[in-house]
């Protein structure tokens, strides 16, 4: 398959000889969404971590690009861009100070910079200090720095988690507008509505397992909504 370029096989991570998630495996076309979905300890962070390099597997493989972590650190490494779930901002930095600082970590250029706050619809912010912002504003920031590097895949651990149902709107207009630029994205969510409306592929997640995977169009034929058919994943129908 020539246009896959996220390809999972058979991941599995354990903590002190615990499982944690076990033989995660699903592939991603390019400019595809794929939403890993699930509730609170289902193992999308962990997943999502192992994804973006920052966790390694105790078995298992994950390539981007045709390119392994195992193979290249550096040259994976920019294949991905990863907004973390839980991330804490300097206060007293503006946004644009921000993201000048992370570009020159990436060497990444001056109007790049200028490039992603236009994107994230933060241009007119970016002489703000971030501690002024609101969670909306701080999501987006973050999704600006996963964006800097112009990543071939986006990797996004609950990008909606905490936002009102205004700033989650604007978000998920957002990520559609981006994707419409043929990016490629991969994101965790257990807001199966935000799934619904975004992903076109879905892996239901339970207990660190793969419990279902499918199309949103496959579900939707069988099911009144994405909720029904996670139900029915796990034999609660
Ligand atoms: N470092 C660790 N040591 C021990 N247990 C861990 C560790 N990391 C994760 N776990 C456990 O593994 C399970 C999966 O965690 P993970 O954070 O991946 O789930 P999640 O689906 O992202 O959950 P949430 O939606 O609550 O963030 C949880 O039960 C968690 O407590």
């Amino acid at each position: 398959m020539d246009d896959v370029i996220v390809q999972v096989q058979g991941l599995s991570k354990s903590i002190k000889k615990q499982p944690i998630v076990s033989d995660i495996s699903f592939s991603l076309k390019k400019g595809g969404i794929l939403a890993l979905c699930g509730g609170n300890g289902a193992g999308k962070s962990t997943v999502l971590r192992m994804l973006a390099g920052i966790l390694q597997p105790t078995a298992g493989s994950v390539s981007v690009n045709g390119i392994s972590r195992e193979h290249n650190r550096r040259l994976y490494a920019e294949q991905i861009g990863y907004m973390p779930d839980d991330f804490q901002f300097q206060p007293g930095f503006a946004a644009r100070e921000t993201l000048l600082f992370w570009a020159s970590l990436r060497k990444v250029s001056k109007e790049r910079v200028e490039e992603v706050l236009a994107m994230v619809g933060l241009e007119a912010a970016g002489k703000k200090r971030v501690g002024s912002f609101s969670k909306g504003m701080r999501q987006r920031l973050l999704l600006a720095q996963a964006l800097l590097a112009k990543p071939p895949a986006l990797l996004m651990d609950e990008p909606t988690n905490g936002l009102d149902p205004f700033w989650t709107r604007e978000f998920v207009r957002l990520l559609k507008q981006i994707r419409q630029d043929g990016g490629t994205m991969i994101f965790s969510t257990h807001q199966l509505e935000v799934a619904e409306e975004l992903a076109d592929h879905v892996v239901f997640l339970h207990r660190g397992r793969v419990a279902g995977e499918g199309s949103v169009r496959f579900f939707r034929d069988r099911h009144r909504s994405l909720h029904d058919a996670f139900h029915a994943s796990l034999g609660l129908e």
